[in-house]
């Protein structure tokens, strides 16, 4: 049984003192409902993770960092290493997000090093996935997403690969007014965990879970969770308010836990 998740990139927004009002008033809406048996994760942005931290303790969310460096340290100026981000109270650190592959020019040759270094460092990477517009229009979304996973997880084995969490972000869905359309998300989570099995075995597929991310919302969260491969949601700007974010806990909730 795969636990089902749901978390939140904040991006760069939130600066410290706006994490602490957001983790108050999120700690206050999440004891009022069902949480247990949800793994649940805010990602706010470097500077506010050490306020985040210590504003979620003793709460059921989890923090992470939004990216890491493949060294542990170094002259690596601007850059954040996975034992850091450990060291502050995370629990994740999301890589290759489609805005940090297209603005900052992240390969997932790179990637491979850096799911390495937060696997050494503890932390559970986040591996985003997605095709572009144009391979969803060319019908090679499939051959896309199979080059991602196979070079970003080259380093892992059967056993590791299930302490990954890949979350499948169509590149066309993030930041627009839809999400993907359900019948598409369950075909290419489908396609993920076949090609799992195929690479590392049908225990690695089983145990590996897949959340969907782009253009979440209350209004289309019940229909994308309710799929059966989907495991959890992650949600940009619908969950950027601490309201936003419950009500989108609650929904997963609903739908996962009953
Ligand atoms: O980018 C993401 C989705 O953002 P939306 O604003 O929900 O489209 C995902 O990685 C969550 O941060």
């Amino acid at each position: 049984m795969r636990k089902p998740l749901v978390g939140t990139g904040w991006k760069m927004n939130h600066g410290p003192a706006a994490a602490l009002t957001y983790a108050a008033k999120l700690r206050a809406l999440l004891a009022e409902q069902k949480t247990e048996g949800l793994d649940i994760f805010v990602l706010p942005p470097l500077v506010s993770l050490s306020a985040a931290s210590a504003a979620f303790a003793g709460s059921p969310v989890a923090i992470g960092g939004q990216n890491i460096h493949w060294e542990d340290s170094g002259s690596w100026t601007g850059e954040v290493s996975a034992p850091m981000l450990k060291e502050v109270g995370c629990r994740y650190a999301e890589l290759a997000h489609h805005e940090r592959l297209t603005h900052f020019g992240e390969t997932y040759e790179l990637v491979r090093l850096k799911i390495d270094a937060a696997m050494k460092a503890g932390l559970t990477p986040i591996l985003c996935l997605g095709e572009s517009a144009a391979d969803k229009q060319n019908g090679t979304s499939d051959d896309t997403l199979r080059y991602q996973v196979t070079t970003a997880l080259a380093g892992q084995t059967a056993a590791s690969i299930p302490g990954v969490v890949l979350a499948y972000e169509p590149r066309w869905a993030i930041g627009q007014a839809e999400a993907a359309p359900p019948a598409y998300v369950e075909e290419r989570h489908a396609a993920l965990r076949a090609l799992l099995a195929r690479e590392w075995g049908a225990k690695t597929a089983e145990d590996t879970r897949i959340i969907y991310g782009g253009s979440v919302s209350p209004a289309n969260g019940a229909g994308l969770i309710s799929l059966p491969n989907v495991d959890g949601l992650f949600i940009g700007r619908s969950a950027w308010t601490a309201e936003g974010f419950a009500a989108m806990v609650r929904i997963v909730a609903d739908a996962k836990l009953g």
